[in-house]
């Protein structure tokens, strides 16, 4: 699957209504931008915003940076001429927020092919992902993750519109996002595509969202949407293996290499107990390091 086949730690929303904002934001080297148009974008600037983005998109080189556009609800009277401008524009991907139901991704699915047709695009070039922010798009996050097999690349928690509708409070733990996050985790991992966790609002606690990070990475997410640069780089940090997760994966593969040659299934590797159970999870961390540009060995 290509669309999957890439680095997508930090994905950062870029307010398309300020020039200032969205014209250099690859400097800060993130994987992917969001380019909002729908809730950072005041009412009476809709239109003005979309202007900006398709100039934006034709004219700013963002380096190997993917670009997103987070589209204006379906139910809105502005996703038709949101999409329209996006695939005009190039657009990588499109992010439909308050997404809950599959019939809701195969009708933009559809808006988006004829927009492919319209401008010339090779139909099934843009992709798409579903940002999760209900009750019910968490209970149907698996049949919005396998909703169009060709365009979806990940789902996403949105976790300022799932506590509005959970009636929940945003807690320093996380207890209230515990089975969001996991359900949505499990719907992403069975559906065979990416899963982003929610932006972390209170952006001069560093401590607090590294914290944030590493339960997620743990979780098992792919990355996290953020809404400032200074989240970038610690973002990645904690997403990059460490040099012991790097070196501990090495010492697996070889062991395990080893032991099939020798016809023995389970063995110890730095003192903890290895079979072929973690040969993918090995593989993984060091195709994650390659990909970060930290890992330059030939095991993967
Ligand atoms: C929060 C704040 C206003 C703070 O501004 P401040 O200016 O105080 O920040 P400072 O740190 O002082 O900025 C230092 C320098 O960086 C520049 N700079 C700042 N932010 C930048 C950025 N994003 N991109 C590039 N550049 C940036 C700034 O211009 C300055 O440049 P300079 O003046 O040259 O030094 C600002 O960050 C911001 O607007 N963030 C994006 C907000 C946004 O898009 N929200 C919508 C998406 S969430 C949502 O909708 C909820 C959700 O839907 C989520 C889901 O779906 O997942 C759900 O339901 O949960
Ligand atoms: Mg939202």
């Amino acid at each position: 699957m290509t669309v999957i086949n890439r680095i997508r730690r930090s994905m950062i929303f870029l307010n398309t209504q300020r020039a200032a904002l969205v014209k250099d934001a690859f400097v800060y080297k993130p994987d992917c931008v969001i380019l909002d148009l729908e809730d950072a974008v005041a009412a009476g600037e809709k239109d003005s915003a979309r202007i900006q983005l398709y100039q934006t998109l034709k004219n700013v080189d963002y380096q190997g940076v993917e670009r997103w556009v987070r589209v204006n609800a379906l139910d809105s009277d502005l996703i038709n001429e949101d999409i329209r401008a996006a695939v005009a524009g190039g657009i990588d991907g499109i992010r439909l927020p308050k997404t809950e139901t599959a019939a809701e991704i195969q009708a933009v699915a559809k808006k988006i092919e004829a927009a492919e047709k319209e401008f010339g695009k090779k139909v099934g070039s843009t992709m798409m992902m579903a940002a999760i922010e209900s009750p019910l798009g968490i209970m149907n996050a698996y049949e919005i993750a396998t909703a169009d097999k060709s365009r979806m690349m990940g789902i996403a928690l949105s976790a300022g519109d799932f506590t509005r509708t959970m009636h929940a409070k945003r807690t320093v733990a996380g207890t209230e996002l515990f089975v969001a996050r996991s359900q949505l985790l499990m719907a992403a991992r069975a559906a065979g595509i990416m899963a982003f966790d929610t932006v972390y609002t209170d952006t001069d606690n560093e401590p607090g969202f590294k914290k944030e990070l590493q339960l997620i990475k743990d979780m098992g997410f792919d990355g996290k949407s953020c809404i400032n640069p200074k989240q970038i780089g610690v973002t990645h940090e904690v997403f990059n293996p460490t040099v012991q997760e790097i070196a501990h994966a090495e010492h697996i593969l070889e062991a395990v290499q080893n032991s099939k040659d020798n016809g023995v299934g389970v063995l110890t590797v730095d003192g903890k107990m290895v079979d072929i159970a973690w040969v993918e999870g090995s593989q993984r961390t060091l195709k994650l390091a390659k990909a970060a540009g930290i890992y330059k060995g030939a095991l993967v």
